[in-house]
This record gives C-alpha cells, sequence and structure tokens, in this order.
C-alpha cells in the first residue's frame, strides 16, 4: 500500500507499529484527532501471518469478566461507525449460543455479567436446544444462554476499512518497513529496515512480535505467542449449518474433555463449511510459526473430532480445510494496554488472548488516548502491567 505524503515531515505526533487490527484503530483515532501518525508494518499488506487475517471474527457481549461486557456498547456503536464511514457492512448479527456445564463457575459469571449489563439473552435447556437449534446436541447436566445481538465482524474487510480510513483522514502507512531498533527520548526515534523515524509517542502494537522489540527497551512481559489451528468442517447436508438454517455462533465453555474453549461460526466463507475451533495453540516463534516441531501431535484437532461427532452431528468429523493465525496470550488472558514502565510516552498494546478483535475499536481509542497524555475513556486497571510482578528487567 503506498505511503502518502501528508504527513509532511518526518517528525510526528505518533509512530504505531504494526498494522494488525489493534495498530490500525489506533492509528485511525489518532488520525481522527487531527494528529500526524505514521502506521508501520513489517510486510507488505495485506498479510496473514500475524493475528489479524481471516475473513470472520466473533463479536460478542457474554464475557465471564464484566470488565469486556461492559466495554461492548461503546465497541457495537464504533463498529457501527466505521461501516457508515466506510459505506460497507462489517458486522452480521447471528446471534451467540454458549454452552456450558449447569453450575459451572465460569457459565454462571456468564450470565451474572450479561445480567449486569442488561444484554438481551435467553436461557436454553440441554432439551431446547435442538428444536430450536437443529444442528446442536447437548447433553444431560448441560445448559446453553442465547445473546441475540452477538454475530460476525468481516476481519479482512474491516481491517482493510479502518487502514483506508486512516489513510483518508491524512495518515501515513508504511508497509514492508519492519522496526529494527527504537531509541527512548522527549523525542523517540524508531530506525526501520528503510529510514528513520522520530515522533513524540510511540504505540507498540506488534501482536506476537511484541517482546522482542521490548527486549532492547528492558522490559519482557509474560506474553506468549500460539499457532492456533482454523478449522473448517464439511456440512453433511449443504445448507444446515448457514444463514439460511440461522445457525449462530457457538461457544463450549472448557470441561474435562476440552480443557480450553471450542467455538464456532456458521458456514459463509468457504461454502458448505462451518468454521469450528479450539481456544489454543502450541508455543511458536512468530518468526517460524509453520517450522513443524519433532513429533508433534494436533491435540487441539483431536479434541475437535470429539466435540463435532459429539455436539454438531451434521458435519463431517474430520476437518477439510485447516489454516493457521496466532494468539498472544497472558496468564490472565486479559490484555495489555499501558504505557512502559519507565518511558512514559511509548505506549504498549499486546497480550490480546484470541479475543481481542472485537475489542479493536475501544482499544485504539484508548491507545490513542493514552499516547495524546490524554484520560483514558475506559477504565484500564485490568490491563496494567503492574499485575505481572518481577516482569521487569532491571537492566537496559
Ligand atoms: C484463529 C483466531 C480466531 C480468533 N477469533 C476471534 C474472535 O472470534 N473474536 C475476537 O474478538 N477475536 C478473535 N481473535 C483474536 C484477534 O484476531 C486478535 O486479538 C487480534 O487480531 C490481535 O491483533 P494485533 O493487532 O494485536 O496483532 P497482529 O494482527 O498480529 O498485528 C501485529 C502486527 O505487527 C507487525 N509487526 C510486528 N513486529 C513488527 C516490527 N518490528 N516492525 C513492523 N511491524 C511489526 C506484524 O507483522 C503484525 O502485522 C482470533 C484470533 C485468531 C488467531
Ligand atoms: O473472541 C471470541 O469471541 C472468540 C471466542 C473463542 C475463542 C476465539 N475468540
Amino acid at each position: 500500500m503506498a505511503a502518502p505524503s501528508s504527513a509532511g515531515s518526518s517528525l510526528y505526533d505518533a509512530i504505531v507499529v504494526g498494522a494488525g487490527i489493534q495498530g490500525s484503530f489506533t492509528a485511525y483515532h489518532l488520525a481522527k484527532q487531527g494528529r500526524r501518525a505514521l502506521l508501520l508494518e513489517q510486510f507488505p499488506l495485506p498479510h496473514s501471518r500475524g493475528s489479524s487475517h481471516g475473513q470472520s471474527r466473533i463479536i460478542r457481549s457474554t464475557y465471564p469478566q464484566p470488565h469486556y461486557t461492559r466495554m461492548m456498547p461503546e465497541c457495537y456503536r464504533l463498529w457501527a461507525q466505521l461501516e457508515a464511514e466506510a459505506g460497507t457492512q462489517l458486522y452480521r448479527r447471528t446471534g451467540l449460543l454458549v454452552l456450558g456445564a449447569e453450575g459451572s463457575p465460569a457459565f454462571g459469571a456468564c450470565l451474572q455479567s450479561l445480567a449486569q449489563h442488561r444484554v438481551p439473552r435467553e436461557l436454553l435447556s440441554a432439551q431446547e436446544l435442538p428444536q430450536r437449534f437443529p444442528g446442536v446436541r447437548a447433553y444431560r447436566g448441560e445448559t446453553a444462554v442465547f445473546e441475540p445481538t452477538a454475530g460476525v465482524l468481516r476481519a479482512d474487510k474491516a481491517l482493510r476499512a479502518v487502514q483506508d480510513l486512516f489513510l483518508q483522514a491524512g495518515g501515513a502507512l508504511q508497509d514492508g518497513e519492519k522496526v529494527v531498533a527504537i531509541e527512548p527520548g522527549p523525542v523517540v526515534t524508531v530506525r526501520t529496515s528503510a529510514g528513520v523515524h522520530r515522533a513524540g509517542s510511540l504505540v507498540i502494537t506488534a501482536g506476537p512480535w511484541t517482546n522482542k522489540l521490548l527486549a532492547p527497551l528492558g522490559l519482557q512481559l509474560p506474553l506468549q505467542p500460539l499457532r492456533v489451528s482454523v478449522c473448517y468442517w464439511k456440512e453433511k447436508v449443504p445448507g444446515t449449518y448457514g444463514s439460511p438454517a440461522r445457525f449462530p455462533c457457538f461457544l463450549s465453555l472448557s470441561t474435562s474433555q476440552a480443557p480450553h474453549d471450542i467455538y464456532g461460526l456458521p458456514a459463509g466463507e468457504y461454502p458448505g463449511m462451518v468454521k469450528v475451533c479450539y481456544h489454543h495453540g502450541r508455543p511458536v516463534d512468530p518468526d517460524e510459526r509453520d517450522r513443524e516441531p519433532e513429533g508433534s501431535a494436533l491435540p487441539d484437532i483431536q479434541i475437535l473430532r470429539g466435540f463435532v461427532g459429539q455436539y454438531l452431528p451434521g458435519l463431517e468429523p474430520e476437518p477439510a480445510v485447516v489454516e493457521s493465525c496466532m494468539y498472544t496470550i497472558t496468564p490472565d488472558e486479559d490484555f495489555v494496554l499501558d504505557r512502559h514502565p519507565q518511558f512514559s510516552n511509548i505506549m504498549i498494546g499486546a497480550g490480546f488472548s484470541g479475543h481481542g478483535f472485537k475489542l479493536a475499536p475501544v482499544v485504539g481509542k484508548v491507545l490513542c488516548e493514552l499516547s495524546l497524555g490524554q484520560a483514558p475513556s475506559c477504565n484500564v486497571e485490568p490491563f496494567r502491567i503492574q499485575r505481572f510482578p518481577g516482569q521487569r528487567r532491571a537492566a537496559l
């Protein structure tokens, strides 16, 4: 993507490193505030080597942690604003079905969070479920809650729309340009594979590469990049799990058989195939994502086969397509949205733990506000670096 020269000189108000969904939204908000912003991306755009590629992401308010549910009305508002500005539909309402064990703490926490924030919802028993959504089974001792306003975001189109609107607002985007060194100071100097840029503040939204950029800045966060399998399963009868059948997104909370959640989206992106994935993966170096470790097994796909056979009997119990994506997880699966503890004009947005896409409009807004020295418009306490004791490296 060509970089416009509208930014004028090489001293920017802010530089954002990483043009995934979080960096792109941060840059968009900066440009909307009339700031001179440069967005740098190491790979030529679009690319599929980070966390923001692919056609679909779930948007939902059902969360066991109420701080995410609380952020969702503003997210929905900003997604609608983006659709209006871009003149394109990015959100499709499908509803979300959350399956859990009766009385499980995670399921109870979801219900509480939905009630606390008055999100429309409907409880369904294991017996009611197949009548309402033929194609899904549930078993004795299981229960479900349906969130009708949840749906699917068109991820690739959304990423492109945010970047286009950033450029239209006067921002500069340079792709195929890797940041190789950051020199802190009242004016931050950023050295790249192509040149040198300076700015009053810097925002690091480098996804799984974040710790590589932070190491020379004396900081290592507990961020674990994971390679995740993105699996698509064929419908036995075409149309049974798509929008004509009003099939929703679903999230099956962790069980003893599947220690992490399993989720799915209605057929759409690939005709006749349903995306059903495991919310976990294998630790990976992001620069070697596709290198198979010796003797590697794929326990996630084994778990998914069992789930599909048991709960989604209208799908072939073998994935027809398997793609890759990366998560960057924190120990508590909460994000990091904070300043560098030592360099207050360097912001970090990382650790989105496989659930950050829907929240990107607000994440970008908060990172923009922090970088401009403004009070963040949402409560950032759950996202502070100081919740990880002893992570900061003493010496620079
Ligand atoms: C399979 C899968 C399913 C998901 N499902 C959902 C979902 O249903 N709902 C939801 O809300 N979220 C979901 N997520 C999570 C969501 O997609 C991520 O949280 C989000 O995309 C993270 O974006 P990011 O901008 O932080 O990272 P990235 O997209 O990885 O962006 C970081 C960028 O920084 C660039 N970069 C790194 N280092 C440098 C450097 N030195 N110089 C220049 N550029 C650099 C990288 O190339 C990359 O483009 C899912 C994620 C995956 C993988
Ligand atoms: O953020 C989400 O809504 C989904 C839930 C399941 C795991 C992947 N991300």
